[in-house]
Formats: structure tokens, sequence, C-alpha cells
């Protein structure tokens, strides 16, 4: 059975770095690659359910899209609820949102009224912070809504881009980093 640090190892060495995408001078990190390769996918699961397994955590939010394919394993991992956090116009119900800028673009987030129950304590998923903007409007939805942000979690951190300053006051856990170009 591989120790923490050998699974990030895993993790990190299943992730491909792809230069000048979506634009010239941004290495893009995907994490299609995780998810390809099972075992390295498991691992960030299990060290994510492990950091949270004795937190109380009620939700688990996880942003669209690719913090989707983290954040719904993690709360089945838990037993707990999943939130999506969707890209505008994609929720059926009445929603609250949050404008947010990333390395690359301005977007807006969503979240159903009612998902989180004012006092519920939430862990926030997505695969990787770089500005921070996405993870700071994350918190701010559920802060709205009424819900303790407990801690946030990424794959990847690119600690270049000091996404940590935009969301200080709000605990971060990643299990690598990673570069620019
Ligand atoms: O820390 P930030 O500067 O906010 O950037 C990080 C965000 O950028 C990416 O999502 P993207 O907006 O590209 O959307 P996608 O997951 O739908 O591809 C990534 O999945 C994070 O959600
Ligand atoms: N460099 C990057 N790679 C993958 N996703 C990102 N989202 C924002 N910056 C990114």
């Amino acid at each position: 059975m591989a120790d923490v640090e050998a699974k990030k190892e895993i993790i990190k060495n299943a992730i491909r770095g792809i230069p000048d995408f979506p634009h010239k001078g941004i290495l893009f990190w995907d994490v299609t690659t995780i998810m390809l390769n099972h075992q390295a996918f498991q691992y960030s699961i299990d060290l994510f359910a492990e950091q949270y397994k004795d937190k109380k955590i009620d939700v688990v939010a996880g942003f669209e899209a690719r913090g989707l394919i983290f954040g719904a394993p993690l709360a089945l991992a838990l037993g707990v609820a999943f939130v999506p956090l969707r890209k505008p116009g994609k929720l059926p119900g009445d929603k609250i949102s949050e404008e947010y800028k990333t390395e690359y673009s301005t977007d807006k987030i969503e979240m159903h009224v009612g998902a989180i129950q004012p006092g519920q304590r939430v862990v926030l998923v997505d695969d990787l912070i770089a500005t921070g903007g996405t993870l700071a409007a994350g918190i701010n939805l559920v802060k709205k809504a009424g819900g303790v942000v407990v801690e946030a979690a990424c794959v990847i951190e690119l600690p270049f881009l000091k996404g940590r300053d935009k969301i200080q006051g709000t605990d971060l856990f990643v299990l690598v980093e990673k570069e620019g170009l």
C-alpha cells in the first residue's frame, strides 16, 4: 500500500501539461489523464476523504466542470450531500450567483437556492486553483446561503499565481503543485 507521498507522486505524474492552451502563454494542466489512471483517480478521492472524514462535513460543493469529477465521488466516500456550482443558465430552479475572474476568463457560477441549509458545514472542491477567483466566488456563494466553509480542496495548486491570497480566511488543502510556462 503506497504511503501519502507516494500516492501524491502517482497523482502528480498522471497530470498532463499542454502548452499554449486555451491561449498562448498558458500551460494547461489536464486532469483527464488522472481519470484514465484508475489508481491515480482513486488515490485523489482517498486523500480527500482522509482529510475530511472526521471534520463533520454535511455538504461537498463542486465547481463545473472539472470540480464535479472530484467532488461527487468525495461526497459518496464521505456519505454526504453533493451540490454542483454551475456555469450560468444550467440550473433549472431558483438560484443565487457570483461573478469571478480566472487565469484566462471572466465567468459566473450559480447554486440552487436551498441546496445548502444555514449552518451546514461545507467543503468546496475543484481540480485546480490558479488565481483563486473561482474558489473565492464559491466561498461567497456558500456564505450567502448561510453555510460554513470548512475548507477548500483542489487536486492542483499553481503557487506562482498566488490564489491563496484571494481566499484569505479559508484553509486550502491541495494534493500537488505545478508550475507555469
Ligand atoms: O483559480 P482560478 O483562476 O479561478 O482558476 C481555476 C478554475 O479554472 C478552471 O475552470 P474553467 O473556468 O476553465 O472551467 P471548466 O472547468 O469548465 O473547464 C479550473 O477548473 C478551475 O475551476
Ligand atoms: N493553467 C491551468 N490549467 C488548467 N486549468 C486551469 N484553470 C486556470 N488555469 C489553468
